[in-house]
């Protein structure tokens, strides 16, 4: 996508085969792994990079991204993206990405050895008897087999854990509004209402993003209502238990034991927590595993270098996936999305009610929802500043603009057409394009009526009464005034009825060129527009 090398930094942690990776792929690399913790230093050199490959310790602010100048994708080496400032990611066009299963077989692991080192007291026994104590009687532990094991957040991991469950003969049963009777039936899990779960589970683990329904989902009140002596874990995010109410009931008895390896704050130097002797903590070690490591480090760098070298996306959180294959059959369409979007923009005057956008033949094979947010982008780009493929979409929806998309396989006059229908205040307006052989984009009707153009820098848009004498009195008034035309397509609904010109002018007309021209008897708009 650049003509120079692409180049990333690396500021956390990962495997080193990241860094072979992007050499062997042609991308330069820096990896300065300790660079995640010193916000001032990755603001400093930020703007020198097109890709970020990050962990967990890098928070890509607001700020940071105001450096980013260059930067085009954010790719994380794991699941959760909370350590990234999406919208703000997204407002500036830089695609965010993750490795969603690269770590979830080791996350899991983590689970359900936390689940093992509760039930068998086993870092406070390794203490005790390293201490030199022997105390055989002080810790008894309970037996796994038969207890019931409740799965709050039933996915990639929490799902990997329930059928660990199920293998270790517990019976195993989940809350997740998301999750389907036939998945449920597939893992050997009964699916259940959350207060249910609670009531009945012996062992508790969380495997749920936090969301604001997942923040504080174990509440001192919902922590009231598990059953007496549950035993916690949360391997997934600090926040979905509250964490002082924990405390009490661990200190009232009520809860025998928990195991975090996440925590509200992290890093977690200080934690309400601390030092009960039924907690267990690590210090979020989840994907903490060679294995774990390389696959997402191998992951997250083919998928930067694809990406960054060929324009595909995989597992992106702020944009359609699009991958290597479909990536160069896309961008005349992408472009041909965009100046649509461009002209009917450039012509609206009131408020965006709506946008309907066709897609017929070859085309509706495509992943048209990239195409869909090309459109809106260069529909907004007139309006708003700073919008661009990534944020438009959700520009439109904050904005109370109806998107829609139609997709109709089959062909018609074109092999592939895109039509763009706008509502505004005012009126409905259409405009469709085609991509013609040597993927040169074209516009092929406005309102529905034919005409045939390439969308040049600079142009002049006229609709007009179809009557004798428009075209010589245009062409001398723009002679007149030094405008040269480059290209002329002209259009109309019927003899007599309504037309539209489509003019490539060298250079710009000036207002006065405008005015005349609208002065033409029967001219109804005119309209200069430019493209990039
Ligand atoms: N400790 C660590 O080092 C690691 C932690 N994680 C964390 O583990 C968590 C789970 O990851 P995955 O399983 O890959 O995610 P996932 O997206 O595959 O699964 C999450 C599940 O939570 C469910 N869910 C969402 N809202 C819910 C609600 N209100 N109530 C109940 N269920 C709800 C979803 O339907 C989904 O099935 C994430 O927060 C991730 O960041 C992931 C990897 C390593
Ligand atoms: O990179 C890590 O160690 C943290 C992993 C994690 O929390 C995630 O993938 O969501």
């Amino acid at each position: 996508m650049t003509a120079r090398a692409p180049r990333v930094l690396i500021s956390d942690a990962l495997s080193p085969a990241a860094v072979q990776i992007f050499r062997d792929r042609g991308v330069e690399v820096d990896f300065q792994p300790e660079l995640g913790k010193d916000r001032d230093r990755l603001a400093a050199i930020i703007g020198d990079y097109d890709g970020l490959a990050i962990r967990s310790a890098t928070k890509v602010t607001a700020k940071i991204l105001e450096n980013a100048r260059n930067l085009k994708v954010i790719g994380r080496a794991g699941i959760g993206v909370d350590n990234v400032d999406i919208p703000a990611a997204s407002a500036r066009g830089v695609i965010v990405m993750n490795t969603p299963f690269g770590n979830s077989i080791t996350t899991a692991e983590h689970a359900i050895a936390l689940m093992f080192a509760l039930a068998r007291q086993i870092p406070a026994a390794d203490a005790s008897t390293q201490a030199g104590k022997w105390e055989k009687n002080r810790f008894m532990g309970v037996e796994i087999t038969g207890k019931t094991l409740g799965v709050i957040g039933c996915g990639n991991i929490g799902g990997i854990v329930a059928e660990r469950g199920v293998g270790l003969r517990m019976k195993v049963i989940a809350y997740d509004p998301f999750l389907s009777p036939e998945r449920a039936l597939d893992l050997g899990v009964e699916k259940v209402e959350l207060d249910e779960l609670l009531a009945r589970a012996d062992f508790i683990t969380l495997h749920t993003p936090l969301t604001e329904k997942t923040r504080n989902i174990l509440s001192a009140e919902n922590l009231a209502r598990t059953k007496k002596g549950v035993r916690i874990i949360n391997c997934a995010r600090g926040g979905l238990v509250d964490e002082a109410a924990l405390r009490a009931a661990l200190d009232s008895g009520h809860v025998a034991g928990a195991a975090f390896d996440v925590f509200s704050e992290e890093p977690a130097t200080q934690n309400v927590l601390f030092g009960h002797p039924n907690v267990v903590c690590t210090p979020h070690l989840g994907a903490a595993t060679t294995e774990a490591q390389e696959n997402v480090a191998l992951q997250v760098a083919e998928q930067m270098s694809d990406y960054l070298l060929r324009g595909a996306i995989q597992n992106a959180v702020n944009f359609p996936s699009i991958t290597a294959e479909e990536a160069p059959k896309l961008k005349p369409f992408i472009e041909l999305a965009d100046k649509l979007g461009s002209f009917a923009g450039q012509l609206t005057e009131t408020g965006l009610k709506s946008v309907h956008v066709t897609y017929e033949g070859s085309v509706a094979g495509l992943k048209v929802k990239a195409l869909t947010a090309s459109a809106i982008a260069g529909l907004l780009r007139p309006m708003l500043q700073d919008v661009n493929v990534v944020s438009a979409p959700s520009v439109a929806r904050e904005r109370g603009i109806v998107i829609e998309e139609t997709i109709r396989e089959a062909e018609g006059e074109y092999d592939a057409l895109i039509t763009l229908t706008v509502t505004t205040e005012g009126q409905t307006r259409s405009v469709s394009g085609t991509v013609f052989a040597g993927g040169r984009p074209r516009i092929v009707a406005i309102k529905g009526i034919k005409v045939d153009a390439e969308l040049a820098p600079s142009m002049l848009y006229v609709s007009n009464e179809d009557k004798p004498g428009f075209i010589g009195r245009f062409a001398s008034i723009l002679g007149e005034a030094g405008v040269n035309i480059a290209t002329f397509a002209l259009g109309r609904d019927a003899p007599g009825g309504s037309a539209i010109a489509l003019v490539e002018v060298d250079g710009e007309a000036p207002q006065p060129v405008i005015e005349a021209v609208k002065a033409i008897p029967g001219v109804k708009q005119v309209k200069p527009l430019r493209f990039a």
